[in-house]
């Protein structure tokens, strides 16, 4: 006999996916478009496949990315490819989604025009999920990357970032793009991040651990071992 009981991380995916499509619905019921902008990585993949099985009207649904590596889209970690393959199936297909990328060589050249995209958008977003790399990062707000100060301040839509620890040059919302969305999740998995995340807890030097910059908004933390 075949096991079927979903994963605590199956479940976790289940439960973030409903409350994300409740949270669209609310926002739908008095507006005619919402916003919901999602991180990529290895994490949110079944989060992806369980939200694309929720009754939403997607047309009404925009999706984009909280950050991006400056690759093609298909690239194998272009996480505009990750969207496209869990998230934007079935009827969830019908959703917008703006990418985060252009043909231009670097982000630097690329950022505008893709601030522009971004800003035809029904800002606030109803929903920022957000990830959590070991190091503390989060969209590409990285602790060694060169424009940290700058994404963390600035009130541009977004920001090109380079990162030493990191292989491709990327593009991230600024934090206060971030910040101006109705509600923050945070979607992380096992024991490794659950310590960082404590660790962001007892301390307050968003350079240290960039994530710090969203405990406050506040942050409702998805976890499962
Ligand atoms: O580089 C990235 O990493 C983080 C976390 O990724 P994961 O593979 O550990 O889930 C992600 O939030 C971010 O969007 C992505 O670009």
């Amino acid at each position: 006999m075949t096991n079927t009981t979903p994963s605590p991380r199956e479940q976790l995916s289940r439960q973030l996916a409903e409350a994300v499509a409740e949270a669209l619905r609310v926002d739908l019921a008095r507006q005619d478009n919402a916003l919901l902008v999602v991180s990529g990585g290895s994490t949110p993949v079944p989060f992806f496949e369980a939200l694309a099985t929720c009754e939403l009207p997607w047309e009404r649904v925009q999706v984009t990315l909280a950050d991006e590596r400056w690759v093609p889209e298909d690239a194998v970690d272009s996480n505009a490819r990750l969207v496209r393959a869990h998230l934007l199936q079935g009827p969830a297909a019908l959703a917008t989604f703006v990418p985060l990328t252009t043909d231009n060589p670097t982000p630097e050249q690329g950022a505008e025009a893709v601030a522009e995209r971004i800003n035809g958008l029904a800002w606030p977003a109803s929903v920022v999920i957000l990830g959590m790399g070991g190091d503390g990062h989060t969209a590409s707000l990285f602790p060694d990357s060169r424009e940290l100060e700058l994404a963390l301040t600035t009130g541009a839509a977004t920001v090109a970032v380079r990162t030493p620890s990191q292989p491709q040059p990327r593009i991230t919302l600024s934090a206060d793009r971030l910040h101006q969305a109705h509600r923050h999740l945070l979607h992380i998995t096992g024991g490794d991040k659950r310590a960082v995340l404590a660790r962001a807890l007892s301390g307050d030097d968003v350079r240290e651990l960039p994530i710090r910059a969203f405990l406050a908004c506040p942050l409702a933390t998805y976890w499962a071992p």
